[in-house]
């Protein structure tokens, strides 16, 4: 099959500079996990897949935890994650969720990503889901946690992924 690796064609090496310079900010590392991780999941399963990561990155730390939040998390709480940006003059972060779809073994993944850009704060609202409470998008004055589930399916990096997703998944069926 042919490789279904992307590539960019050009000429101009500031383009190629600058190109690079914004993907990297957007998380270089974060589409080496969803990758690695799609591509596993194509070889066990033996067909086509999707996988799902997602990070959360805080502007003061250059996008850390970014994908290790899960750990972050675990380790230090909603309160922990707060004291993390103690001293810091931002508490702006964004969360970036990574879709990968394979479409089978040996064929690289292809990544659709989406981004919200918002705030950690002191948690607010139902604790259900990882650091919902913590993380208030802009111009919502709501952590994810106090969003009704539509509200929050309709503005978040997940949503906003999905979307890119769903529109390459429509090109393949014709
Ligand atoms: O919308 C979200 N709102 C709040 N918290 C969230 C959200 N989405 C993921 N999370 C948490 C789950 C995990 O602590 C970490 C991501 O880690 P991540 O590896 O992507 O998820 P996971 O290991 O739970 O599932 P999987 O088996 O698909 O890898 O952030
Ligand atoms: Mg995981």
């Amino acid at each position: 099959m042919a490789s279904r690796k992307l590539k960019f064609v050009t000429g101009n090496a500031n383009k190629l500079r600058e190109v690079r310079a914004i993907l990297a900010q957007s998380g270089g590392t974060t589409r080496e996990v969803a990758t690695a991780k799609c591509r596993r999941a194509a070889e066990l399963l033996g067909g086509p897949c999707i996988t799902e990561d997602t990070a959360l990155c805080f502007e003061a730390l250059n996008g850390l935890p970014g994908p290790y939040i899960k750990y972050f998390l675990k380790e230090l709480g909603h309160d922990g994650l707060n004291k993390l940006l103690v001293g810091f003059p931002t508490t702006a972060a964004w969360a970036l969720c990574t879709f990968a779809y394979s479409a089978g073994p040996g064929s690289e993944p292809i990544l659709f990503e989406g981004r919200t850009d918002g705030h950690v704060v002191t948690a607010r609202g139902d604790g259900k889901f990882g650091w919902d409470p913590i993380f208030e998008p802009n111009g919502t004055g709501q952590t994810y946690a106090e969003m009704t589930p539509e509200k929050k399916n309709s503005l978040s990096h997940r949503y906003r992924a999905l979307s890119k997703l769903q529109e390459y998944l429509s090109t393949l069926k014709e």
